[in-house]
């Protein structure tokens, strides 16, 4: 019987994961890393759309996949209007958000755009999972203090509720049962309270919260104003002051954290002091989260590339043991991920949702 196989997609910032399973199973994968320089010819993500797809089918082509053998594609979703939790199919008004980026300009916008692009020529369906606009907020926690501007949820979420279930069952308990708080610490960093498997607040990982390797996190609210007044600096260099050049690559002109730890190593201060501030702001923001739960949390996890840290998990490990214990999960599992959301629709064991039926609509 010929093979069938799942395209997974996950663009990201620097590079673009690809994989293709078979049922469970994870044949091949690849990590299709960019050059900067050549990113930095696109002026909008979406633009990046020809030379990314170029790249996933050259890759197809050299690991003799058929496009043939495809029965789905599924890529990361992107920053739509707020949604729930889900497997869902990729339809004309989604890819109508990603491309305008109706959030914030972030490589995961391209995932179902490319998934769509390869779907639909081979005829078959594209599906994006749990992105990173689900909102499964509780009320309070959209209230931010101005009435204009809500407080959002944008989250690594399909991460996030992998490592929720992850531990649920090393516990060898019912996620409903249990209290989380998942510190997801990548390119941007979500610091997540999660109550019975709910994602119930964030910091907001494109503009809240701590600093990340490329983030500002959250500002002092009337600084940033006079910055945007002060004639120095364009609309668009200041979103990208706070998302792109923000955080260590800001201060230090890189946001690698290995790199960093190698100018630490090397006797620069100035590198000591910024990697320091962010792990004390992520220790911050966690005990921050720890009180919406009113201090009943079954573990805290620690997750992400940051989480490969060692350097970094000690200093927020000795901020935070008070509160519960620390379990680290590096890296991430959102290849993975994508596929059993795929796989669970194919099999019948979820329904696929449409896009424009559960956009979270409030007054
Ligand atoms: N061993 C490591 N030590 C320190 N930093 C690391 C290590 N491995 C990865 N990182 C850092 O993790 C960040 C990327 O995290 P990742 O979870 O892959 O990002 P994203 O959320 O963008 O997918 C980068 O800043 C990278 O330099
Ligand atoms: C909403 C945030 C998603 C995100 O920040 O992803 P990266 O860390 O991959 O940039």
């Amino acid at each position: 019987m010929a093979r069938k196989y799942v395209l997974v997609i996950n663009p990201g910032s620097t590079s673009t994961k690809v994989a293709i399973y078979e049922g469970k199973n994870e044949i091949k994968s690849n990590k299709i890393v960019h050059n900067s320089k050549e990113l930095e010819k696109y002026k909008k993500v979406s633009e990046q759309y020809d030379y990314r797809l170029k790249l996933i089918y050259d890759w197809l082509k050299k690991e003799e996949v058929l496009t043939s053998s495809l029965i789905a594609v599924v890529g990361r979703g992107g920053l739509l209007k707020p949604i729930p939790g889900g497997t869902y199919i990729v339809t004309e008004k989604m890819i109508e958000d990603l491309e305008n980026s109706i959030q914030w300009e972030h490589a995961s916008n391209l995932g179902g755009i490319l998934a769509k692009g390869i779907g639909d020529k081979e005829g078959i369906k594209s599906y994006i999972l749990d992105p990173v606009a689900v909102d499964e907020f509780e009320d309070i926690a959209r209230i931010s203090g101005l009435k204009d501007i809500e407080r959002k949820s944008l989250i690594h979420a399909l991460n996030i509720k992998a490592v929720s279930y992850r531990r649920a069952n090393e516990l060898n308990e019912n996620i409903e049962e249990l209290n989380f708080i998942v510190a997801h610490l990548g390119g941007g960093i979500s610091i997540a309270p999660v109550k019975g498997g709910k994602m119930i607040d964030v910091n907001n990982a494109i503009e809240m919260g701590p600093f990340s390797p490329d983030r500002t996190g959250g500002l002092p609210v009337g600084d940033v104003v006079r910055l945007c007044y002060s004639g120095k600096y364009t609309y668009d260099e200041m979103l990208l002051k706070i998302k792109g050049k923000g955080g260590l690559a800001g201060y230090l002109g890189t946001m690698d954290g290995r790199e960093i730890e190698k100018m630490i190593e090397k006797g620069d201060k100035k590198a000591e002091l910024i990697y320091k501030a962010m792990a004390y702001q992520i220790g911050k923001e966690i005990g921050a989260m720890s009180t919406v739960l009113c201090g009943d949390i079954d573990s805290i996890i620690l997750t992400g590339g940051l989480a490969y840290s060692e350097y970094l998990v000690d200093i927020i490990e000795e901020m935070i043991g008070f509160i519960s214990n620390v379990i680290v999960y590096p890296g991430e599992d959102e290849m993975k991920a994508l596929n059993d959301g795929v796989l669970r629709v194919l099999n019948g064991e979820e329904k696929e949702k449409i896009y424009e039926d559960e956009v979270i609509l409030r007054c």
